[in-house]
């Protein structure tokens, strides 16, 4: 379904992407790690065509997505839908609203602004906020709520445009320990339940090693290591790291103790 050919991205002289290549057959849960640096989040920007390519291909099912422009372009987006480490969703504005924005270029603007939106997708936004365990958060506006709801809002907003491959830059990395597996657990849900490819940029060990069927380790723009979980030993990542025989695994984990949060009784839905 996915093939990278040699996917590269220079900045000036410097190659943040170099030559990447990859293949992913069906709806895989691939994780990306590696250092600060390494090509990670310009890897997933050139996948869904937020900056463009210098070199190379990225085909999904033969189409070269590197290639697209105008109207093509914007319809492979509709279908590659990005969450954010920051959530980036409109803090003023309510959450259902927030989630109708995944559709918002299949819009005219004089609809958008006024809010006009038909009452299908309204009732579709309230199913997947209900799905997501966040159905009554609708009316609240955005910045109301927690980081992991906030978060789970633009897991919705991102559903909401029925994408086939969800690519997730730091999806957890400015949440607490409870409110990062939620996430994590609804994107694994997301990628069993709909079949829909998930590619998250990780920056633990241990999620990576949870949560993906597959992990691919960047340095200096360069695949260092492309293999299961269990093959991510602490001596590949510590290549992978570039880091020396000091290295210490516990640098990488979410495991830090943590007994608050707004979202406990989701949790314990989820994690029964
Ligand atoms: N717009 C840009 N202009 C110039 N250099 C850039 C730009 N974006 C990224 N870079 C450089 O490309 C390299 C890769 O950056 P990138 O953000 O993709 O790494 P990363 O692995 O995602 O790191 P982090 O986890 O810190 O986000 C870095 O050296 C970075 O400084």
């Amino acid at each position: 379904m996915l093939d990278v050919r040699s996917a590269t991205k220079l900045f000036g002289q410097k190659a943040a992407v170099d030559h990447v290549s990859m293949t992913v057959d069906g709806p895989a849960f691939v994780g990306i790690i590696g250092r600060s640096g390494a090509g990670k989040s310009t890897f997933l920007r050139m996948m869904n065509g937020l900056t463009p390519a210098s070199g190379g291909q990225i085909l999904v099912e033969g189409r070269d997505i590197l290639a697209l422009r105008g109207a093509d372009m914007r319809a492979w987006q509709s279908q590659c839908a990005m969450i954010f480490q920051q959530f980036n969703l409109v803090p003023r504005m309510d959450v259902v609203s927030n989630v109708l924005h995944g559709i918002l270029n299949r819009r005219a603007t004089w609809q958008t602004v006024l809010n006009l939106w038909p009452r299908a997708d309204i009732i579709r936004a309230l199913e997947i906020l209900d799905r997501l365990g966040i159905a009554e958060q609708a009316p609240k506006r955005a910045e109301a709520l927690s980081g992991g709801q906030q978060q789970r809002v633009a897991i919705a907003r991102a559903l909401m445009q029925d994408p086939r491959i969800i690519l997730a830059d730091e999806p957890i990395a400015s949440l607490d320990p409870m409110n990062a597996q939620i996430v994590m657990d609804t994107l694994k849900r997301i990628n069993v339940e709909d079949g829909r490819m998930v590619i998250a940029n990780l920056h633990t060990l241990d999620t990576a090693r949870r949560y993906c069927d597959r992990v691919i380790g960047m340095r200096d723009g360069r695949v260092v290591f492309d293999g299961v979980p269990a093959q991510l030993t602490t001596g590949v990542a510590r290549d992978i790291y570039g880091a020396d025989a000091d290295f210490n695994e516990s640098a990488t984990s979410t495991a830090i103790p943590t007994d608050t949060s707004a979202d406990a009784e989701y949790a314990a839905r989820m994690l029964a």
